[in-house]
């Protein structure tokens, strides 16, 4: 069985410092919702996201939206050998069943994110996510991995193919893919750092890699 943890996603609701900001009242006004019940996304919301700290980097659920569409939908998560969980930048980690099936559509992506958010678990009966503080650090003790991998452009280099024999060598690794745009990790996460290509990816594409390369040594 497979971890993927997506750390540090810059998914989060819009903040109390610019909860104001005319960028976020005219956009939570045209979706009918409260400004602090809204996700921070920088395409609507460029203007004010530049006045926070790590403005450049911050507001971005597509990144989230993208990795989970591919996890999810993945022919390990299929066959019952991963499990995908998403750590915020708030430190707040998301608890994903597998058999749940994110919505394609980004906007429903997001109305989602917002209930799960005000309400801590969706749908209330099934609690296919649910959400608790906690921190990328707790969660990894938690899941007890027998391996810790980091996903880091510095990293030692190892081909896809030789990262997925030695994942599936192992009987629960945790892999941790920064899902975050641009700059590094904020806090050093815990695990041994693997580069699986000599220059930056993008975190949907790691996620795939990963999957597809553990997937060619255990199916
Ligand atoms: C878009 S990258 C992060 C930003 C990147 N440092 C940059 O400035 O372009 C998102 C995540 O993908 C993973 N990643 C990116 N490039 C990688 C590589 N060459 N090898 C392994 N993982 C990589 C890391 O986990 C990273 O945190």
């Amino acid at each position: 069985m497979l971890h993927l943890v997506i750390a540090e996603a810059e998914l989060e609701l819009v903040p109390k410092a610019i909860l104001d900001h005319p960028a976020i009242v005219n956009h939570a006004r045209r979706r009918g919702k409260r400004p602090d019940e809204i996700l921070l996304d920088g395409t609507y919301h460029h203007a004010a996201i530049k006045k926070l700290p790590d403005g450049e980097r911050r507001g971005r659920p597509d990144i989230v939206h993208v990795c989970l569409l591919n996890a999810l939908e993945s022919i390990a998560n299929k066959e019952g050998l991963l499990r995908v969980y998403v750590h915020t930048r708030n430190d707040e980690v998301i608890y994903i069943k597998p058999e749940t099936r994110i919505p394609r559509n980004y906007n429903r992506f997001v109305g989602l994110m917002e209930s799960l958010f005000k309400n801590r678990a969706v749908p209330r009966d099934l609690e296919l996510l649910r959400i608790e503080e906690k921190s990328l650090e707790e969660l990894v003790e938690e899941l007890n991995p027998d391996g810790v991998f980091v996903m880091h452009e510095n990293g030692e280099p190892a081909k896809p193919s030789e990262f997925g024999k030695t994942l599936s060598e192992l009987r629960e690794p945790t892999v941790i893919v920064g899902g975050f745009p641009h700059g590094d990790f904020r806090a050093e996460p815990p695990g041994k750092k693997i580069s699986l290509y000599n220059a930056p990816l993008m975190a949907w594409t790691v996620v795939n890699e990963v999957i597809i390369s553990f997937e060619h040594w255990i199916l």
